[in-house]
């Protein structure tokens, strides 16, 4: 063989090798946490290069396309390019301890026919096959009720002339709710058993994120979730998705937290909802862990005078366990950062220091009773 016909022969090895090494890239790197990928990037040029374009594209959509719009990441304070954690779009059944469900493909080089790909195969947290460790719990739970409107919209309408039975399933609408920090309030919805479909008036906040977000880093309160459009009051903003734990499990992650967030700057995001009887009394409770698995509602911040959402519990038909869901309490602007009020800092107050910069600022954040 010539010499030149040997250096052709060498370069388009070399171009096989890299990429097969590119192929074998794309397909592992999705799946490493932000330390491996660091690890794996600092041994060669390419994978330095394709880490490079995983981490952008992690920090161009925090929802990895499982919601209708990106979510994108954006850092003006430091170097770190996105949060990482666990998608799921709804309450998935929480685990003792570390969850098994530690790794999910986020970041895919060649959309989407490789995401597509992925999906199939990924634990989603919405498919409630038996063998997955992230099941949803409203799959897991649900029973078999629900109206038999073909529109339920218009079975009020209808109501209203007194010609046929009215839509049982929704009750209060959200234009009519105003923030209350203490108290969530109820409202019911139709739910996957009801006849109407996915589009029904009464199913919106099953839909999905539908309105554009933003992730914002601050340099004091951590990420922000922000609204990256003009919210009208009592739109549906989204639910506060996560590990649904029984309370004993939630009070051991809580002390966990606690000691973390002492000695570095970790954040959770562990709530307790609890619903309550006319009489006040709280009758069920409902705690959601949303530190290592949830959705963007992990990144709403806490404000002292109720921020500009309201948080509500939402029942839907046929679905054993109320969904806690954050509703505009007033139109929001472009911009804004989304907020609400964690409790009432006076009966509750755990030491961080609060930043929400309201005018009437406790200058201590409200700690979850656990
Ligand atoms: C549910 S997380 C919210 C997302 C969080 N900022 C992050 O970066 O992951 C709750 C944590 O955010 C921080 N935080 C929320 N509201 C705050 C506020 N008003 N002032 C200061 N820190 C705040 C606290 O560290 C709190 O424990």
């Amino acid at each position: 063989m010539s010499r030149e016909a040997k250096r052709i022969c060498d370069c388009s090895r070399i171009e096989d090798e890299a990429e097969l090494l590119f192929e074998c890239a794309e397909l592992i790197f999705p799946w490493l946490s932000p330390s491996n990928l660091a690890s794996v990037s600092s041994t060669c040029k390419t994978l330095h290069q394709i880490s490079r374009i995983i981490t952008t594209r992690r920090a161009s959509d925090a929802a990895r396309s499982f919601e209708m719009n990106p979510i994108p990441f954006i850092n003006c304070v430091d170097d770190q390019p996105y949060f990482y954690f666990i998608y799921t779009r709804s309450q998935i059944l929480g685990f003792t301890g570390s969850p098994p469900l530690a790794q999910q493909p986020w970041g895919f080089i060649t959309s989407p026919t490789n995401i597509k790909r992925s999906l199939s195969s990924r634990p989603s947290s919405d498919t409630g096959s038996d063998q997955n460790p992230m099941r949803s719990i409203s799959k897991m739970l649900e029973l078999d009720s629900g109206c038999d409107c073909k529109s339920c919209s218009q079975s009020h309408q209808v109501k209203e002339v007194g010609e046929s039975e009215c839509c049982t399933c929704s009750t209060i609408r959200p234009e009519l709710l105003d923030s209350s920090p203490e108290t969530e309030m109820v409202m019911t919805e139709c739910g996957p058993s009801c006849a109407c479909g996915l589009d029904c008036e009464y199913r919106s906040t099953l839909r999905g994120i539908s309105i554009r977000l933003t992730i914002v880093k601050d340099r004091r309160k951590g990420w922000g979730l922000h609204a990256a459009q003009f919210i009208r009051h009592g739109m549906f903003v989204c639910e506060y998705a996560g590990e649904v734990l029984t309370t004993e499990e939630a009070r051991s992650r809580h002390q966990k937290y606690d000691e973390l967030a002492s000695i570095s700057q970790f954040s959770s995001a562990l709530l307790v909802v609890r619903e309550h009887l006319p009489s006040r009394k709280a009758c069920l409770r409902v705690n959601i862990d949303a530190t290592r698995v949830g959705n963007v509602a992990r990144f709403i911040n806490h404000s002292c005078d109720g921020g500009n959402l309201s948080t509500v519990l939402v029942r839907n038909s046929g679905l054993l366990l109320p969904r806690l869901c954050f509703f505009a309490s007033r139109d929001i602007q472009e911009g804004e950062e989304l907020t609400f009020s964690y409790g009432d800092v006076r009966l509750r107050p755990n030491g961080l220091q609060c930043f929400c910069s309201s005018s009437g600022c406790f200058g201590v954040l409200p700690s979850e009773q656990t």
